[in-house]
């Protein structure tokens, strides 16, 4: 994989400075309405952009991708008891065609069970200070994606299923290392993919790498500040949106640099059924997807014959693709 060109592509950048601090923002407000619609638009168009916040402190940024280092220095021994009854939610790592590239899996990570039943498995003599830093900073990625979820709902004039969805709301993180490719080695860090989340909430070191495909099929790479977060739409959103918000394709290419690339992604899924609203289907917009189980979407996708899927979501319950239906 070569460097990308320069592109006429830029993510829109949305900041949220000072948002998160109003708990209860008042909906009249014009510039809670003008953000939900700059929302809704990027996920509609890009199906991602670039949240700027400010609720997670430079000590708090340090302290996150300090603590992953210490947890990727662990044995691979250790590493790989990160083991999950959920498809997809454990470690991944030590596989032949993405080299550089090792995660690990946090199921309920914005909750102290959550987080200590992970830590346990890592550090079975404790490791607090771990577990500390990443539910404050879970915690946190978690209000963002409730605040942009709202917002969605809101936007979509669909607020009365908002209480319901915020509840079934689970969040997995995920915590990534890239190596640095040798001279001889490719630079992909991670194939191209769709997220099959609700909302994922993305956030790297201080070394670049995503790549986004546009709609138009133009790649293009994405450079984040510290207090940057990509927030995108997973394929779950797209389906209830009926397909107003897009989930993009996305990839990570690393640089022949010094510097591994560490980043951590929160992702939201339903427990239980996840269904197009009424009020968004109608004459110019006709029902795209049936309601669907969302772990068992994901069930679907884990299978090795479903991997290669152009669009698994619409193989898995589009409307117009009931024969592939499971
Ligand atoms: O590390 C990144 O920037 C991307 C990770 C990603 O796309 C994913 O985990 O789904
Ligand atoms: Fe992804």
């Amino acid at each position: 994989m070569g460097s990308l060109t320069t592109s006429h592509h830029k993510l829109p950048i949305i900041d949220f400075t000072d948002q998160l601090k109003n708990t209860t923002p008042n909906s009249t407000e014009s510039s809670w309405i003008m953000k939900c619609k700059n929302v809704t638009s990027a996920l509609e168009d890009y199906g991602c952009f670039v949240g700027v916040f400010d609720t997670v402190s430079t000590e708090l940024d340090t302290a996150v991708f300090d603590a992953l280092k210490d947890l990727f220095d662990l044995p691979t021994e250790t590493k790989v008891q990160n083991k999950s009854t959920k498809p997809l939610y454990g470690y991944v790592g030590q596989i032949p065609f993405i080299p550089l590239y090792e995660s690990l899996g946090i199921d309920f990570s914005n909750t102290p069970q959550g987080i200590q039943s992970f830590t346990d498995v890592m550090w079975p003599e404790g490791n607090e200070d771990f577990s500390k830093t990443l539910l404050s900073y879970t915690k946190l990625v978690a209000e963002m994606e409730q605040m942009v979820v709202r917002m969605i709902f809101e936007s979509y004039g669909v607020e009365k299923y908002h209480d319901s969805h915020l509840k079934s709301a689970t969040y997995l993180c995920r915590a990534m290392k890239y190596k640095t490719p040798e001279k001889n080695q490719s630079n992909m860090g991670f194939v191209s993919h769709t997220d099959k989340d609700f909302v994922t909430i993305l956030h790297q070191n201080q070394v670049n790498g995503l790549e986004i495909k546009a709609k138009d099929g133009e790649w293009f790479s994405v450079e984040l500040s510290p207090s940057s977060f990509i927030v995108m739409a997973g394929e779950a959103a797209m389906a209830w949106s009926n397909n107003r918000m897009y989930s993009p394709y996305h990839r990570v290419t690393m640089n022949y640099g010094k510097e591994a690339r560490y980043s951590i992604a929160q992702f939201s899924f339903m427990e239980g059924m996840i269904e197009t609203p009424e009020e968004l289907v109608d004459e110019a917009h006709p029902l795209q997807y049936e309601a669907f189980d969302h772990l068992k979407f994901l069930a679907f996708y884990d299978k090795e014959e479903n991997r290669k899927l152009e669009c698994a979501i619409k193989a898995y319950c589009g409307v117009c693709d009931n024969n592939k239906k499971l």
